[in-house]
């Protein structure tokens, strides 16, 4: 209805593509994985790449399992987000060998921190990002806690950025033609999904 407000409208559009991504067989499922693999191991961001965050798949999203045992395979060090007890509104990232696991609070698996496994994000040289919904400029839609948006505002803010490029990683039917935006959005570089890659259009 067009009495929504822009937030209702960002939450009612999240709901459909969540459930959209779940519907997903498992075999489209792995075979969606397999293609992600193919498309990001030619990529010249990831051949250069040294350190690269990922995430576990959850919730229908698309698994950068199989581009995660590539890396590995290559000599690359991979990171997954922790959520950080306090603030509870932040994330760091953390090396996964030799890890213990623990189950954060939405019930995801990431490893137990450790100080001298943890990367500070602007050391990172490829940022892969869960999402909820893209759209081809480069917009993103996570889960909507925030935690992405908020550690790369912090580092926007500098004077010099440097970080690592923002790669979304998404099925398909994630893609929508416009997302409505929010202030405090940060613009990907790139998305990859099943089928293609899109270049963000104000990405720096
Ligand atoms: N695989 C994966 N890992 C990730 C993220 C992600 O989006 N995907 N995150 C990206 O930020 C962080 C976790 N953020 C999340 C935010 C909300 C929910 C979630 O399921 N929310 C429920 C409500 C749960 C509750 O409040 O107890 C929901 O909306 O239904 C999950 C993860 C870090 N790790
Ligand atoms: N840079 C920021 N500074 C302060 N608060 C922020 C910032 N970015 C996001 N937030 C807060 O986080 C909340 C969730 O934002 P949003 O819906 O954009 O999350 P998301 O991008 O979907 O989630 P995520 O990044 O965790 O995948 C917003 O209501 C906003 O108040």
């Amino acid at each position: 209805m067009s009495s929504l407000t822009p937030a209702q409208q960002r939450q009612q559009l999240r709901k459909t593509l969540r459930q959209a991504r779940r519907a997903l067989s498992q075999a489209q499922q792995r075979h969606a994985a397999k293609r992600l693999q193919k498309r990001l191991a030619v990529h010249p961001w990831l051949r250069r790449a040294r350190h690269v965050a990922l995430y576990l798949a959850n919730d229908g999203e698309i698994d950068p399992q199989p581009l995660s045992q590539w890396l590995q395979r290559r000599g690359k060090q991979v990171y997954l987000p922790v959520l950080k007890r306090w603030p509870r509104t932040a994330m760091q990232f953390q090396r996964i060998d030799h890890t213990h696991w623990q189950t954060n609070r939405f019930g995801i698996a990431e490893p137990r921190y450790q100080h001298q496994a943890a990367r500070r994000i602007e050391c990172l040289d490829v940022l892969l990002m869960p999402l909820v919904g893209f759209d081809p400029q480069g917009n993103r839609m996570g889960m909507g806690g925030g935690f992405y948006d908020r550690l790369l505002g912090k580092l926007q803010r500098r004077a010099h950025w440097q970080g690592p490029k923002r790669v979304g990683l998404a099925h398909e039917c994630q893609k929508v033609a416009q997302l409505p935006t929010a202030a405090w959005d940060v613009p990907l570089h790139g998305i990859a999904s099943d089928q293609a890659w899109y270049s963000g259009k104000n990405s720096r």
